[in-house]
């Protein structure tokens, strides 16, 4: 059957830097599937080759060897103004160009319609509008690019790359430097346009949790590994986002979707099962109590929160994990 969503394979690119004779090979096996009204999350460690990756999707960089197919067509056949109508980017680099407004940093996202010169027709205003307004900043158009927060550039970077309205979306790192709640707008801003707008959206991230809860597809990048794609919850379930944690000290625990290190895999044991005990175990891990003495046993209650302690006939009741681990400590001592 064939997929109509599909927009841009590879099969085993070699990605690296040429230098006369001379090549680096950066990664190898590089196989995808890029599908339109899917967001796909690129993840690998620091250095692994994701932006080379990146610049080779975008024709500046050749691969070594295999071939990029878009729609149907080499990409390199290409020209790179087509490549432009095709595929929009945002790059890590901030743009905080003079007295230039929002606004007419997303006109700019017309220029591979309009050439540099050329003038916005009604078409490319209502383009602009709709860029505006999918990213909620209709309150900022006249605002200078340099009286911006970051999460408020963020966003009109985007904007200006879906006025380009190429079919893909790619994105260098656009969480980076923004704190948790802009972090969680802009990753499910790029989940609503993937959808809304049907585009293939790509977002290289180390946003692993936000990249879980927003993702359809992952592409885990390792050295001298294939790239490994799949859902999410599949490669989870499958422990193959280790991968992604180069030293055997770190897993990535799967019922709590949280790296955690080996040496902190002991489990609290409870009397009955509570979704509240991950909490009470992360702080006795964080201060080496645990395991407990075979006959102590432990209860949590939610509502309101009370910890249980029972040695033999010998009971304890807390109001809060603060006040139970300084009564371990003493105890201890
Ligand atoms: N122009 C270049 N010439 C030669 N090697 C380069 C060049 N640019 C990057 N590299 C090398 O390619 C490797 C991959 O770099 P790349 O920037 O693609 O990694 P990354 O996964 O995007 O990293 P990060 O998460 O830190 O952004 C690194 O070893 C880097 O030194």
């Amino acid at each position: 059957m064939v997929n109509k969503d599909l927009i841009l394979t590879a099969a085993d690119l070699t990605l690296g830097y040429q230098k006369g004779r001379t090549s680096k090979n950066i990664a190898e096996n590089i196989s995808f599937h890029l599908e339109r009204g899917k967001l796909t999350c690129l993840l690998g460690p620091n250095g692994v080759g994701k932006s080379t990756l990146i610049k080779t999707i975008l024709c500046q960089l050749p691969p070594i060897t295999g071939k990029i197919i878009l729609n149907g067509k080499e990409i390199k056949e290409y020209g790179i103004k087509e490549i432009s109508q095709k595929i929009a980017v945002v790059l890590t680099e901030k743009i905080r160009t003079g007295t230039l407004t929002v606004r007419q940093l997303v006109e700019l996202g017309r220029i591979p319609h309009t050439g540099w010169l050329g003038k916005l027709s009604e078409n490319d205003e209502m383009k602009v509008r709709k860029a505006i307004e999918a990213t909620n900043i209709q309150y900022l158009v006249d605002t200078p690019l340099s009286e911006l927060s970051d999460g408020q550039l963020q966003k009109a970077m985007i904007s200006r790359a879906l006025a380009q309205d190429g079919e893909i979306l790619i994105l260098d790192e656009p969480t980076a430097h923004l704190d948790l709640v802009n972090r969680f707008e802009i990753m499910h801003l790029l989940r609503k346009i993937s959808k809304e707008e049907n585009k293939a959206v790509l977002v290289t991230t180390h946003d692993l949790e936000i990249a879980i809860e927003t993702a359809d597809e992952f592409w885990l990048m390792q050295c001298g590994l294939p790239l490994i794609t799949g859902l999410p919850e599949d490669l989870i379930i499958r422990q193959q986002l280790d991968i992604l944690l180069p030293t055997e000290n770190l897993k990535f625990n799967k019922i709590s979707g949280k790296v955690q290190a080996l040496h902190e895999s002991k489990e609290l044991e409870m009397e009955e099962s509570n979704p509240l005990t991950q909490w009470l175990t992360l702080a006795l891990r964080k201060r080496n109590l645990l395991p407990f003495q075979k006959d102590i046993r432990i209860k949590i209650k939610e509502e309101p929160f009370i910890i249980e302690w029972k040695n033999g006939d010998n009971f304890r009741h807390f109001f809060s994990i603060e006040s139970f681990l300084i009564f371990l400590k003493t105890n201890k001592e």
